[in-house]
């Protein structure tokens, strides 16, 4: 069931009315339901826990990525996730939402030293080393630091998938992970070291994907790497599957359902005997979130075009501007109004600050509501100040309640983060 829905005419998140939302936080803001959060998270649950002992113990570590607001993180922690980090940021954002270290793994290209010594003394749960650079510092911290940390090598299987060009990373030209062989040797490397313990590897081939096949060749090089290390007599017992399943932003995308996924992977995975690991990002929040917005007016053209001109712009949602990405926009108030085409945009002093072109919409005029769909991943976690537009504010819906869980900060707030530089100051 979608829990943003119109209640007699009315969009609502939840139990609660958009519009009295929109009185309460003022335009834009971006609104999450707990109930798509939670049952996001267990359909998955669900589905790996149907293929029984082909997947081992299986961790859900949320990709913080896609959402590092606190209390989506704490919504999803307190089902049992954990959580996929890039930066001490997001280890530090995983833990104050209550996920403990032992549940949150560390992957990223570029790590630094600072970041990585961070990761050891905060008792991570694995670190997904990216290269063989990478490998060589970690083993350097990891003895100053005094600590032995488990670590899986990320391969780039030469596969690469995904829903755009820029978010497609397991390709052998994308800058991700290491390539089979190398892979095979940094294990064998790693292992004889002994500065860190090698417990299995890891792989991500891009977001967004709607095809099982490129996730399923991904997973069989895995597979076979392992029957691999194993023949040399390593200890291989995780596998990091990554995340990247798309969702259906628009009509006429079939993304592979959570069960036929978890089906798929319970067979690549058959006779392994490991656990493992999946770092969902978009599939547990863009639809839990939508973006609120208000028509700030409607600008006609002499040829007819119509600029639908709104207080929300790319720097609140890049993934139109960036990727040409659709999301549904719905009118808070469906009133039947008769249809029109739009140019949907921002105030943003930029062309590609664009949301839609010749969207078919109900009329509509200044000062309407309106909500674009999908919005809950990679929506406020990309947000920028641009054009020095405050963040825009976070509210999170339970029910009939909702908490304001990042207020829009106040302009004296955004000008007291910088000094200007003492020689200019009189
Ligand atoms: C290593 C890693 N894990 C997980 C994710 C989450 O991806 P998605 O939001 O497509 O599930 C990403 C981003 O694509 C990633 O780079
Ligand atoms: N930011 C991208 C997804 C990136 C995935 C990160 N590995 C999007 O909005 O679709």
């Amino acid at each position: 069931m979608d829990h943003f829905r119109y209640i007699d005419g009315a969009l609502h998140a939840e139990g609660v009315p958009l519009v009295a939302l929109a009185d309460e936080v003022g335009t834009p803001a971006y609104v999450y339901s707990t109930a798509t959060l939670s049952r996001h998270y267990q359909v998955f649950r669900e589905a790996l826990q149907a293929q029984g002992p082909a997947l081992g113990r299986s961790l859900i570590a949320f990709a913080v990525k896609a959402n590092s607001n606190l209390s989506v993180l704490a919504t999803l922690g307190r089902l049992g996730a954990g959580a996929d980090t890039v930066s001490e940021g997001e280890i530090r954002r995983a833990l104050a939402a209550g996920i403990p270290a032992d549940r949150i793994i560390f992957s990223g290209v570029g790590k630094t030293d600072a970041e990585l010594a961070f990761a050891l003394e905060t008792g991570v749960r694995q670190i997904n080393v990216e290269s063989g650079p990478e490998l060589e510092r970690l083993e350097r911290i990891a003895e100053a630091v005094g600590i032995r940390p488990d670590i899986a090598i990320r391969v780039n299987p030469g596969v690469g998938a995904g829903g755009h060009a820029k978010i497609t990373t397991g390709g052998g030209g994308d800058k991700f992970g290491v390539p089979v062989e190398e892979a095979l040797s940094l294990y064998a490397r790693a292992a004889a070291n002994g500065r860190v313990r090698p417990v299995g590897l890891a792989c991500h081939i891009g977001s967004q994907i709607l095809d099982l096949a490129p996730l399923r060749d991904a997973f069989g090089v895995l597979a076979d790497m392992t029957r691999r290390l194993r023949a040399d007599v390593h200890s291989v017992r995780v596998l990091d599957l990554g995340g990247g399943l798309g969702v259906p932003y628009e009509p006429g995308l079939t993304p592979p359902d959570p069960a036929t996924y978890a089906a798929m992977v319970g067979k690549a995975m058959a006779g392994l005997d490991v656990d493992t690991v999946f770092e969902p990002g978009r599939l547990l929040v863009a639809n839990a979130g939508v973006l609120l917005a208000r028509v700030i007016h409607v600008n006609v053209r002499p040829d007819g075009r119509r600029f639908l001109v709104l207080d929300a712009a790319m720097n609140d949602l890049m993934r139109p501007a960036l990727y040409d990405a659709f999301h549904p926009l719905l009118p808070v108030t469906d009133e039947g109004r008769a249809e029109g085409l739009y140019d949907v945009v921002g105030p943003v002093c930029e062309t590609g600050d664009t949301f839609a072109r010749d969207r078919l919409l109900p009329e509509l005029r200044a000062g309407d509501l309106v909500a674009f769909k999908g919005a809950g991943a990679y929506g406020a976690a990309m947000a920028s100040e641009y054009n020095s537009r405050p963040l825009v504010p976070e509210v999170l819906v339970d029910g009939d309640r909702f908490a304001v869980v990042r207020p829009r900060p106040d302009y004296a707030a955004m000008l007291e983060r910088e000094t200007v530089a003492p020689w200019l100051a009189d």
